[in-house]
Parts: structure tokens; sequence; C-alpha cells
């Protein structure tokens, strides 16, 4: 049974259409891919997942069970988690204090949490007490990354964490992404603009143009850069 089903799935913002009908499945322990455009849908669907955006149709089933109807916090609670476009976090607190502060009140051992999710990011070790807001976009990125894994998601939505980021950390991220995939029971949705970075993480990669989404890439064809403009909704000449 897949871990994350969405089918049928239709949002709009007013009367505007944003997600015409999106089918796609995630299994447990995959990393999904979804390739798009600017204002192609992609942080639309992420949220429309979460529950912050209220979806007209169709179905999100998590584990097995629907998610509509659901709050946030009920969908954070059963696992999801979702690392926003621009890097949520407190530019005021510092790096371990971002890292706590999720988890704070949450009762079990936070500082073990914490030791062993910072195992996964060494670069954010050595910044411990340096401000969220003095950190480069790349380390906030890392550190918005460790921030939603200190509350042990069993489906991480990933929304284009490669945006405005100097590719020598892209390789970092995409680096530790797959480690994190290898090491834990954990499933990734990502959403991006960049094909290159996908590719090098993602099992399946679907493409969304315009709301629509509803083709999975051949893997082959990932290659073939005219081949990817074309299922992105651009043709080539
Ligand atoms: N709050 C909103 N109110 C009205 N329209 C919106 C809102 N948010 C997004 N839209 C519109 O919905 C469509 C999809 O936007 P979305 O942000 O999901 O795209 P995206 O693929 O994530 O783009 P980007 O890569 O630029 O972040 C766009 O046409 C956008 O203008």
């Amino acid at each position: 049974m897949p871990l994350l089903e969405v089918k049928g799935l239709s949002a709009a913002y007013g009367l505007v259409p944003a997600l015409h009908r999106v089918d796609f499945y995630v299994d447990p322990g995959e990393v999904v891919g979804i390739l798009g455009h600017n204002g192609m849908g992609k942080t639309t669907l992420m949220r429309a997942i979460m529950g912050f955006v209220k979806v007209t149709g169709g179905e999100i089933a998590f584990d097995g069970q629907s998610l509509l109807g659901q709050s946030v916090n009920a969908r954070a609670r059963a696992g999801i988690g979702l690392v926003p476009q621009g890097r949520e976090i407190f530019p005021n607190l510092s790096v371990e204090e971002n890292l706590q502060v999720g988890i704070a009140g949450a009762g079990g051992d936070m500082a073990g949490t914490v030791a062993g999710v910072l195992d996964l990011f060494p670069r954010l070790k050595r910044l411990l007490d340096r401000r969220g807001g003095a950190l480069s976009g790349g380390e906030q990125q890392l550190l918005a990354l460790a921030r939603c894994l200190c509350r042990k998601p069993r489906l991480m939505l990933l929304d284009e964490p490669t945006e405005g980021i100097q590719p020598s950390i892209n390789d970092e991220i995409s680096e530790t992404l797959q480690e994190l995939s290898r090491r834990q029971d954990i499933t990734i949705v990502l959403v991006e603009q960049n094909l290159d970075f996908i590719t090098g993480l993602a099992q399946r990669v679907y493409a969304i143009s315009n709301g629509v989404l509803d083709r999975q890439i051949p893997r082959e064809q990932l290659t073939d850069r005219r081949a990817v403009s074309e299922f992105m909704g651009f043709v080539t000449a």
C-alpha cells in the first residue's frame, strides 16, 4: 500500500483553479520528485497535503487514512512534516534553540533527538550557537530540514530546497537527504525546478504543469532535456 496516495485532487484560490485532478502515489521509503516551473502549482500541492490549502475535490490518503477534514496539527501528529519554501526558521534564536523549539514540551528525550538529527548535519554541529538569521541561505535550508526531522516525520514534504542556494551547498543538501533516506525509515516528496538535483535524488519523477500532474517522467528520459521540457509543458524549438 502506498504511504501517500493523491487521487483526483483539485484546489483553487477563490475562483482561480490551482490544481486539477492531481494523481500520484508514494511508496514507503521512496524519494519521489515533482518537477515544475514557477507558478505551476508545486507549493499549492505541498500545502494542500499538509492541510494549509482547502481542496475542492479528490482525495489524499496517508497510510490508508483520508487526510481530508484533518487539521494541520493532526496531519503533523500522523507523521507528515513540511519544509516550506523560504526556510522557515527563527532568525533570532540560535541553531540549537531552533532545533529545540519545535519539540519542546512534546515529551521524550529532547537532547537525544536533537543530537541524533545533528549527526546528519556536521555543518550545523559547528554552528550551534550562531543565530539563525546569521546563517547563509544554504545553512538556513539545512537548519530547516533538521528542524523538521526533530519532529520525527514518516513523510517529509520538501518545497524547493535548492531555491536560491549555491550549487556547493546543493550537493551537501542532496547528500544529506540521500543519507537520510538510506539510514532512516523516511519517505520524501520533493518539488523542484532543479532537474539535476531531482534526478540525483528521486527514484521516480513526475511533472506538474499548470496545476496538472498526471504523468511520471520515465527514468531514461530524465537525461534528455528536450524530453523533460516537453513533460514540463514547454516544447523547445
Ligand atoms: N494565496 C494565493 N492566492 C491566489 N493565487 C495564488 C496564491 N498562491 C498561489 N497562487 C497562484 O496559484 C498558482 C500556483 O502557485 P504555486 O505557488 O503553487 O506555484 P509554484 O509551482 O510553487 O511556483 P514557484 O516555483 O514560483 O514557487 C499560481 O498561478 C499562483 O499565482
